[in-house]
Parts: structure tokens; sequence; C-alpha cells
């Protein structure tokens, strides 16, 4: 829940003592004291809060419904743990995400696997482990996946990757089906005739239906709307020129969060509910009756839960711009704003309720001029050994940092009623050359 008063956003369990943040009921100094920085902090309340708000609010009685959590936001074994615990299904793109998804006890049943590139190493390695759901993108992995169930002896289950052709308002990076995208199957493409009487063929393939995701970080609610009416039609289309039921539409995910206190937001407990809403009505429109209903939110479940902890080294006035005031991370922690020019928030951790006197730049330390994580923000007077924290940055943070400039992987700290689990350890010096070290000179 987020509550957003003048420049504050104070998210889920954060809370001002003495001056000073507080998260799950821990001070961040005390965090930065024992885990250095740069850091990820968790709130696991928070967290497990939206869990519950996803699986509660995205139920129906006209069909089951799934909550595959898109691991690609951020992942690890303690947050699969947790996936797991709550009951949700999770996506997984790689064999790597695959390993942690398996390492941390899900049900290989409860996995969808997606990919435009699936290998053939990671489709057997899926196949092997008994991974519930291919989400199949195209003709040549379907061949592939042919194969391999038979000379494996596997059967499994697949859905159809779809683009329905809506561009969805966010970033052109982020889009995913407009005609010329690189994910999934045109609805207007000729060939997807050729896939679909495929998947019906493949003898140990179970085709169940389509998958379809519009594009991440959507905040104009429309979009989904639209996007269910489109996949619903198709399958309506479908389903009576092959006379088949399709027994399951996944509609991805994509659902667009609050990062500034100016910045638009979903409000999750009311948005799910019409979500189901318009999904049962369009079904009704359509007469189609699948088992199962599901969705794929990563950023939406991870980002407002997350924040990003650094120290303040230097600050610097240029003889233009607004002066800058420089953290012990970055782009190599957060490529976001480089990458799509994404705003974020900020606070002096430590000097909360002091008076905002500056306009500052906040940029990192690696060896780039595009290096800035916000490019404007009203802060208290900055100096050295203060504590920057930006708020809002769970997603696609931790799970895009970068060794760039060989800058150790910062660690992952959980947060709950006093408690901290240090998830993932920061990375040392060693390990930057751990893999390295196996021949001699
Ligand atoms: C197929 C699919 N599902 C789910 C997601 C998760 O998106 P988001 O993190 O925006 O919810 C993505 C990423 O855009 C995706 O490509
Ligand atoms: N990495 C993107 C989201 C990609 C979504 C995956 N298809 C971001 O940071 O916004």
């Amino acid at each position: 829940m987020i509550e957003s008063e003048g420049t504050l956003l104070l998210l889920g369990t954060s809370e001002i003592k003495n001056n000073e943040l507080y998260i799950g009921g821990v001070s961040v100094s005390d965090l930065k004291e024992k885990f250095g920085t740069p850091l990820y902090i968790i709130d696991q309340a928070d967290l497990e809060d939206r869990m519950e708000t996803f699986v509660t609010q995205f139920k129906s009685d006209q069909f089951e419904t799934h909550i595959s959590y898109a691991s690609k936001a951020f992942t690890n074994l303690y947050m699969a743990g947790l996936c797991k615990k709550h009951g949700l299904h999770i996506d997984v793109v790689s064999g790597g995400e695959l390993f942690v998804a398996l390492e941390a006890g899900m049900d290989p049943a409860h996995i969808y696997f997606h990919g435009n590139n699936k290998t053939a190493d990671e489709i057997e390695y899926a196949l092997s482990a008994g991974v519930g759901t291919f989400v199949i993108d195209n003709i040549q992995e379907l061949r592939w996946l042919n194969q391999l169930t038979k000379e494996m002896e596997k059967q499994t289950q697949a859905l159809l990757r779809i683009n329905p052709g809506i561009e969805a308002s966010t970033h052109k990076y982020i889009q995913t089906t407009t005609n010329d995208s690189k994910f999934g199957i045109s609805t207007d493409d000729e060939k997807i005739h050729d896939m679909i009487q495929s998947l019906i063929d493949a003898p140990q393939i179970d085709f169940r239906g389509f998958h379809c995701h519009v594009g991440s970080q959507v905040t104009d609610e429309k979009y989904f709307f639209q996007e269910a009416e489109a996949i619903v039609s198709f399958t309506s289309t479908i389903s009576k020129r092959y006379d088949i039921d399709i027994k399951e539409i996944n509609l991805g995910g994509g659902f667009g969060v609050q990062h500034t206190p100016e910045s638009p937001s979903i409000d999750f407990e009311s948005f799910l509910t019409r979500y189901i809403d318009v999904i049962e009505a369009t079904l009704q429109k359509y007469k189609i009756k699948p088992e199962v209903i599901s969705i794929e939110p990563g950023r939406s479940m991870i980002n407002n839960s997350g924040y990003t902890l650094y120290s303040v080294g230097h600050v610097k006035h240029t003889l233009e711009g607004l002066p800058l005031i420089f953290v012990d991370g970055g782009m190599s922690d957060n490529p976001r704003p480089s990458l799509y020019e994404a705003e974020y928030h900020a606070y002096l951790a430590n000097k909360m309720e002091n008076q905002v006197s500056e306009n500052y730049r906040v940029a990192g330390k690696l060896c780039e001029s595009g290096d800035v994580l916000i490019q404007s923000i009203e802060l208290p007077a900055a100096e050295s050994g203060d504590l920057l924290i930006i708020p809002a940055s769970g997603a696609y943070t931790y799970s895009m940092s970068s060794n760039y400039n060989l800058m150790p992987r910062p660690g992952v700290v959980f947060v709950k009623e006093g408690q901290v689990v240090e998830a993932v350890k920061r990375q040392s010096y060693q390990d930057l050359i751990v893999n390295q070290r196996h021949y001699s000179n």
C-alpha cells in the first residue's frame, strides 16, 4: 500500500523513527553496518501481503486461477521459496531460472517455461525435470520439443504464445506484442495455423491453449481488458475451426507500478477483481469455458517491496547542471535509468525529517556519463557518509545487475518484524575471479 504525501512515498512497513528510515522493523543504518552498501532490502511482510492479494483477489468460481510469478523480475532461492509457500506458480525463461526454482523446491508441475530461444539442452533439462508447461514461441522450438518428447518418452503440456497486435503504451524496449515483436507469433500470421495443427498432432504434447503478454510497466488498465477480449475471441475462432477444447488461457503480466510520488499506479486490490469480472464477461460473450486462467505478475509483485540502499561518497558541484550526489553503486545494480530512462525517488535515510534544501542529481560510480540514477530530486543537504535509499526498486534491478567495472554484485536481505535474512551474500573480490583460477601459468 502506498501512502504518498507531498514528496513522501512511504511503502509497506517502512516508518520513520529518530529521523531514520526503518523497514520491517529494522533500521537501515543497522543494515548498512552489518551488510555494507549497496544493498537490496526486501520488505518481506509487504511482499507476502501482495502475494496473498494476488492469490485471493484473482479468483473465480468459473475457472481455476494460477498466479505465475515472473521470476525474471527478481529471483533467488529465498524468493522462490516464498512463491512456493504462498501457492504461486512460477514463470522461468532460462535454464538458470529453472534451476533456482527447482532448487527452491517448487513443484515442477507448477513451472511455466518461457523464452523465444530455448536451447535443445534447456528443453531436455526441463523435460527431465518434469516442468509442467512449455510456452511455445516458434515453429523450430515446437519441432525440437516434439522430437525430444518422443526420444525421451516424456509427456508435456504446452501453450502457444500469440501476439494479437495490441500496442500497450510503455517504453518501446518493453513492448512485446507489436507485429515485429521477437516474441510469439502474430494472430494475423498464416503460419500460426501450421503451428496449431502441429501442436494438435503432437502425440506427446497436450496442447492446452494460448498465452499473450501485452508488455511491461503498463499502467493503463484498458490494455489488459483489450488483451482479454483479443485472446478470448481468437480462442473461440480456433476452438470452432479445429473442433478442440481450449483448457487454459494465460494473460501474461505487465501490470505497472509507481516509482515516484507523481507517477501513475494501479490499485491491485480493486484492479484484480475488476479484471476477473472482465474475463468472466468476455468468456461468456464468446461462449468459451477454459479450466484455467493464469496471469504472470513480475514487477507488480516485487517492485514496491524492494529498496536499494547506498552510501554517499562525494558531493560535487559542476559548472553547469544540478549538483551531483555520488553513491557507491549505480548502473551495475540498477541499469533501468540508463536503459529505459526510468525515474526513481530517493531519500537520505538518515535525515528523513530534515528540511529539503537542494535539487540534486544522483549518480553512480561507474565509468559512464549515463550512469545517473536520478536526474533531479529535492533532498536535505547531502554529505559524505549519508545513506541514500531508493524505494520501489525491487524489480529488474538485482536481476539485471552486472559486474561492469568489476563491481561486486550487492547482497539481498529480507526484513520482517525486526528479523533479517541474508538471502544473497554480497559478492567478494574473490568471487570475481572464481572462474579464472582453473589454469596455471
Ligand atoms: C511472458 C512474460 N510474462 C510475464 C512478464 C512479466 O512482466 P512484468 O514484470 O511486467 O509483470 C514478462 C516480461 O515482460 C513476460 O515477457
Ligand atoms: N527489464 C525490463 C522489463 C522486461 C520485461 C520482460 N519481458 C524492465 O526493467 O522494465
